[in-house]
Formats: structure tokens, sequence, C-alpha cells
């Protein structure tokens, strides 16, 4: 049976501190997402953009947290709440939702909409842990802290908008790791989610990380949100994102990485985020999104 895909757009860019990502979904479209989701043999529904505010109509010291930087919090309540109402429909009419962003901070909403479904497992490949919270962040952007708000860590505990009771820490998995701050790395020694940073990638080789991290991130459960972050890849390849890291992963362990995430044939919904358009070159990495996704979904090359 062909799979239906629900396309939603989260054009967010107050998340992170260079504007233009919010351009990212009309980007990802441009680029032929429609055509590449039809090729992995799916069914493709655009159901256009959430509602986003632009940085510029916002006031960014709103905020409702007691300690530490937040900006545009009330913003990312609002946008990431109707973001999972969108995602939980979505999932209830059985269809596939591909959530593109927009800064990271829109996986608050995707994987909470997600995790409503039930019990969830998750990857999160990228360049940042994405773990800060208001106290520990560097620069109050929220797109450095959605895993915080997810699992409820500090400042987010009494954050219900925010949290996903349903996505389980033991089968979250972080891949691709090599800019982490201070703060996150003693919660990446304190708490029960796997990571697996570049170096391992570089020692033991993209098929075989990916491999335990879809091991761990199904243990247990029938579902995953894959949640891709385009700076996971290497800025050469990738260089229209805003926070770009070099040492990432080549166009290839890219696609490999995501064909083995169809292999297993868990995805229950997937994010696209951080594609900057104003920072890109002739729209490659939104085109390299649209192909990924497909990847993600059981595109073959043969
Ligand atoms: N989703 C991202 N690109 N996150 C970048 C986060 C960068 C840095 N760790 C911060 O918290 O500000
Ligand atoms: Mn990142
Ligand atoms: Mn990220």
């Amino acid at each position: 049976m062909t799979r239906t895909v629900r396309i939603i757009g989260a054009p967010t860019d107050y998340g992170a501190n260079r504007r233009g990502v919010d351009m990212g979904p009309s980007a990802i479209r441009y680029a032929g997402l429609a055509d590449q989701l039809r090729s992995a043999d799916t069914e493709p529904v655009d159901a256009g953009d959430i509602r986003a505010p632009h940085a510029e109509e916002c006031d960014p010291d709103t905020r409702s947290v007691p300690t530490g930087t937040a900006q545009f919090f009330e913003e990312t309540k609002t946008v990431c709440t109707q973001l999972a109402d969108t995602v939980e429909s979505t999932l209830e009419t059985d269809e596939l939702p591909i959530v593109l962003g927009g800064d990271h901070s829109v996986a608050i909403g995707s994987v909470r909409g997600s995790a409503a479904a039930g019990p969830l497992g998750a990857i999160w490949f990228d360049a940042h842990a994405d773990l800060n919270t208001p106290a520990t962040s560097p620069s109050g952007n929220i797109h450095g802290m959605p895993l915080a708000a997810l699992l409820g860590i500090g400042e987010f505990a009494d954050q219900s908008w925010a949290t996903a009771p349903h996505l389980r820490e033991e089968n979250l998995v972080l891949v691709g790791l090599r800019s982490v701050d201070e703060a996150e790395t003693r919660l990446i020694e304190q708490r029960d989610f796997t990571v697996f940073t570049m170096s391992e990638i570089d020692s033991r080789g993209i098929t075989a990380v990916v491999e335990e991290a879809l091991a761990v991130a199904t243990d247990g459960v029938d579902e995953i949100h894959v949640s891709l972050d385009l700076d996971w890849l290497d800025p050469t390849e990738a260089p229209g994102v805003g926070t770009p890291v070099r040492g990432g992963v080549t166009y290839r362990e890219a696609h490999s990485a995501m064909e083995q995430v169809a292999a297993t044939s868990a995805v229950r919904s997937l994010d696209l985020v951080e594609v900057n358009p104003t920072l890109d070159q002739h729209n490659e990495t939104a085109e390299l999104a649209t192909e990924l996704a497909a990847s993600a979904l059981g595109k073959r090359i043969l």
C-alpha cells in the first residue's frame, strides 16, 4: 500500500541567531520534495505552512522561564503547540508527517505531536546536542534546546507544552555530534539516552554506528521519529545552514544512513530542519534535504 506523506511547513527563524531559515520550507518544496517522495513510492500531500511570526514582529525578550535566556519563548510555545496538534491529527489519519523547518525549535512540536500517538524512539542526526536549557544556553537560542525541552530537563520541567512523556529516553539516540557545550556534556554523562559522536563514526564507520543507533532506538518500541538537522552533514555538502561545523558526514554517508533508517520500516515521523536558503548555494542544501527524505522513506538506487 502506498503510504501518504503529509508535508507540513514550520517557517520559523526566531529560534536561531541568523535570520532566513524561515524560508526553508519554500526552498525544500522548490527543490522538488514532492517528486522525490513519489520516487520513494509514497504519495505526498502538501498541508502548507503553519502560522509562525517573523522575528521582527515579536519582542525577543518575552519569556516565561524563571531563570536564564530563551529568546522568543512565547512564540515557540504558540507555534510548537499548533505544530504538535497538526502532527498528531496527521498520524490519526494514518499519514506520515514530514515537518519542514524552520529552525530546530520546531522539533519540540513535531516530536511532542508524534509521541502523542504512543511510545516513541527517536534518532537525532545533528552536529549539535540541542540539550541546552535557558540557564545553560550560551546563546539563548531555542534551536539549541529542543531535546532538553522534550525530556523536561531544567527549566522545562514544568513546561508541559514542551515535554513528550511518550518519547522514551532509553530509545533516544544522537548521531554525529561534534559541537557540544559544557552543560550538554554533563547531561550526556548523566542521562539515559545514547550518543554517537563523529569520532565514533571515524573509527567504526557510518554503517556500524547507524546500525547500533537504530537497534537502540527501536528496542522495545515499534516506531521512531527521525530528526534531520542538515548541519549533520559537512558544510561542504550542506552550506545552507546557520550553525555549520566542519567535520560532518559526507553525502554518501548521509544517504547510506537514511537507507538504513528506511530498512527498519519504523519511521513514524520526520523533520528536515535548519535549511537556510540565504546562506545556501543554488539551493543545494534544500535539494539534499529532499533526497535524504526520499532515502529515509525507502528510495533505492535500484
Ligand atoms: N539546531 C541547531 N543548529 N542548534 C545549534 C545550537 C548551537 C549551540 N549549542 C547553542 O545552544 O546555541
Ligand atoms: Mn545542529
Ligand atoms: Mn539541531
